[in-house]
């Protein structure tokens, strides 16, 4: 296990040489916050180790987050990329998960700070940094309640990498049991669609499409959980909950396009769903922790996961999953 990491780092000299950049890191026990040279920047709450900002060099925020969130470790956080594991949704008629929370419990326990990692993007390029924060969840650590309704001996190592152009999120998933177990995961990525475009005049969700999915079967959340094929871009006019199963490789992007242009491209490793989320007017006044009542307008949930079927992992045996989201304009 790598150890825990120490206080924020400053840059470093040595005696005739100029500082070499390096990545400014914090760690105050409940949060874990880097920003890299180049002035990218991420925060990451210890509560269901959630990503609840994600900054590109100009400072400009990447991840959508509720003005109500809860970010005391009372409520799972409303925005950023909240984990679901070990379900998604609930599965009342899945024994072994049946007891268990709307989308698990990853996103509610407080997580293990592991340690951070840096790294050039090319060797020599010192000025051009990434860091991969680590973090680490497993069994031992659940509330007695939690563990009793899901009494499996697992390990979760949750990995996040920011770089300059990036944003890779990496949950693996260990059985460390002597029986199997069967599990779902999924990334809830909260996208902040903000329309930085001039020319388009409507500066919020009207204005996005996201392509990537054509062609793709999905269950269609709002329409009684039937079966439909995307048959081209699809645009949010509505409540959207759809659990997307594309036929092209994970690799292929989904791409969210503002105003014509591409704001962020998400690829998946590994993950075969792709899960897209906005509550619209009705379901976002319904949410406490959801505000400003409107800000549906300026998100958009894309969630890689694993959740059309079940991932069932024998006694030792591991799952991984990933994404990368890419920054567009
Ligand atoms: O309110 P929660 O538990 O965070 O879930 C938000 C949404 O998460 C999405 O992933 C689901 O598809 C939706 O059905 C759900 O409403």
């Amino acid at each position: 296990m790598v150890g825990r990491a120490t206080r924020p780092t400053a840059l470093a000299s040595t005696p005739g040489l100029a500082p070499q950049p390096q990545v400014q890191f914090s760690d105050d026990n409940a949060r874990v916050s880097a920003v890299l040279p180049t002035g990218e920047s991420l925060e990451i709450l210890l509560y269901g180790a959630t990503v609840i900002s994600w900054k590109d060099k100009n400072g400009d925020e990447k991840l959508w987050l509720s003005d109500a969130a809860k970010l005391d470790g009372s409520k799972a956080v409303r925005g950023g990329i909240p984990l679901v594991f070990p379900v998604f949704g609930t599965a009342p008629d899945h024994a072994a998960t049946a007891k268990l929370p709307q989308h698990g419990f990853a996103r509610t326990s407080r997580w293990e700070f592991l340690g951070k990692s840096t790294s050039e993007s090319a060797p020599g390029q010192a000025a051009d940094l990434s860091v991969k924060l680590d973090f680490g969840l497993s069994s031992p650590s659940l509330d007695s309640e939690t563990q009793a309704k899901w009494p499996y001996s697992f390990n979760l190592i949750y990995s996040v990498t920011l770089s300059r152009e990036s944003l890779t999120t990496s949950l693996v998933v260990t059985n460390d049991d002597d029986k199997p177990f069967d599990c779902q995961v999924l990334l809830h990525t909260y996208l902040r669609v903000k329309l930085t475009n001039p020319s388009t005049p409507q500066k919020d969700i009207a204005n996005v499409e996201i392509t990537g999915l054509s062609s793709a079967s999905y269950v269609d959340k709002v329409d009684g959980a039937t079966t439909k094929t995307q048959s081209s871009a699809l645009t949010i006019t509505g409540e959207t909950d759809r659990v997307y199963t594309p036929s092209t490789p994970p690799s292929d992007p989904v791409t969210v396009l503002e105003g014509g242009k591409t704001a962020f491209t998400v690829v998946r490793d590994n993950l075969s769903n792709v899960v897209v989320w906005n509550p619209w007017t009705d379901k976002a006044a319904g949410m406490a922790d959801f505000a400003p009542k409107d800000g549906f307008k300026n998100m958009l949930c894309v969630e890689p996961g694993a959740v059309g079927t079940w991932q069932t992992l024998e006694p030792g045996d591991a799952f991984e999953g990933a994404q990368t989201i890419g920054i567009g304009y």
